[in-house]
């Protein structure tokens, strides 16, 4: 790796956005966003739908590169890598999708031992070792021979987990991980987010919308909306902030910063009124 890819030192932050900007389609998706990952803790990106959340992580992981502007991942500038050094990153996070993505024809263990066959040769035995770990770190590993149809929801959800561990990564990115979950699921989901974040020194980082599943999990909230980064800070304070984009966004009112009208042309014009703007 060259020297300009890498800063001096990264020792708090394990990821650092810097001047992001990012225009998809015609849109501005980030305007010079900046925010910092800490390492070793629980940061939740939230804001409102289409903000750029989902965006943002596949700006952490070189699946997407903005315009302009700066993605540091562990010492390294994320737009700068070529492939092969894409490839090494990217071993180095796990990522958790909302829909899990478990492979249908596959038991549980195959899942979870998949990216372990695509990506080493590593010998039967020691696969063997790794996989039973892992599955037991999520609490299934006595649901090894089962078929993802025969799974809970929340189920699915940890196998995904135990395979987006596989490779011991430093970061773990978590797209949406609590939707449809019951209760009881969602409790053993944020269990274990908290415990592998700490068991394994891992950094998270979670997309999500509940804000109460948030409030238990996260150390560290930002809030992005028009393609900055409106509010940030431990997640009780910053719910309670009393800005206007806080007070839309946690007291989930209809109409605040975020419209509730979807902007359109003058009302009375277009309902062929006399007096409308000509
Ligand atoms: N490859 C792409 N090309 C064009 N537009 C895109 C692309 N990917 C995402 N977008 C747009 O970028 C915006 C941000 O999408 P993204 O999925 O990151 O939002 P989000 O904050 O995760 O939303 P949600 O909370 O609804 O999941 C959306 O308007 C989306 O339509």
């Amino acid at each position: 790796m060259t020297d300009s890819a890498r800063t001096p030192s990264d020792d708090e932050a394990l990821v650092r956005v810097r001047g992001l900007t990012t225009v998809l389609s015609g849109k501005t998706i980030f305007d010079a966003l900046d925010l910092d990952i800490p390492r070793g803790r629980i940061t939740a990106i939230m804001g409102p739908s289409g903000t750029g959340k989902t965006t943002l992580l596949k700006h952490i992981t070189g699946q997407m590169r903005g315009d302009a502007g700066e993605v540091w991942v562990d010492g390294v500038n994320v737009p700068a890598l070529d492939r092969r050094q894409l490839f090494a990153l990217r071993e180095k996070i796990g990522y958790l999708f909302q829909n899990s993505a478990l492979l249908t024809d596959f038991d549980v263990f195959e899942n979870v031992a998949f990216p372990l066959r695509q990506h080493t040769d590593l010998p039967e035995e020691l696969i063997r070792n790794v996989v039973l770990t892992k599955l037991q770190a999520v609490g299934l590993r006595g649901a090894a021979g089962l078929m993802p149809s025969e799974l809970s929801g929340g189920m699915a959800r940890r196998v995904a987990l135990a395979r987006a561990i596989v490779f011991d990564p430093m970061l773990i990115l978590y797209d949406e991980p609590f939707v449809g979950l019951d209760p009881i699921a969602l409790n053993q989901v944020l269990k274990l987010i908290r415990t592998l974040n700490q068991t394994l020194g891992l950094t998270s980082v979670l997309v999500a919308h509940e804000l109460e599943a948030i409030k238990q999990v996260a150390d560290h909230i930002y809030l992005i909306a028009n393609g900055k980064v409106v509010a940030h800070g431990d997640p009780n304070a910053i719910a309670g902030d009393g800005s206007p984009w806080t007070r839309q966004f946690f007291g989930g009112e209809a109409d605040g910063p975020v419209p509730f009208q979807y902007p359109a042309g003058d009302y009375a014009q277009a309902l062929g009124f006399p007096g409308g703007a000509a």
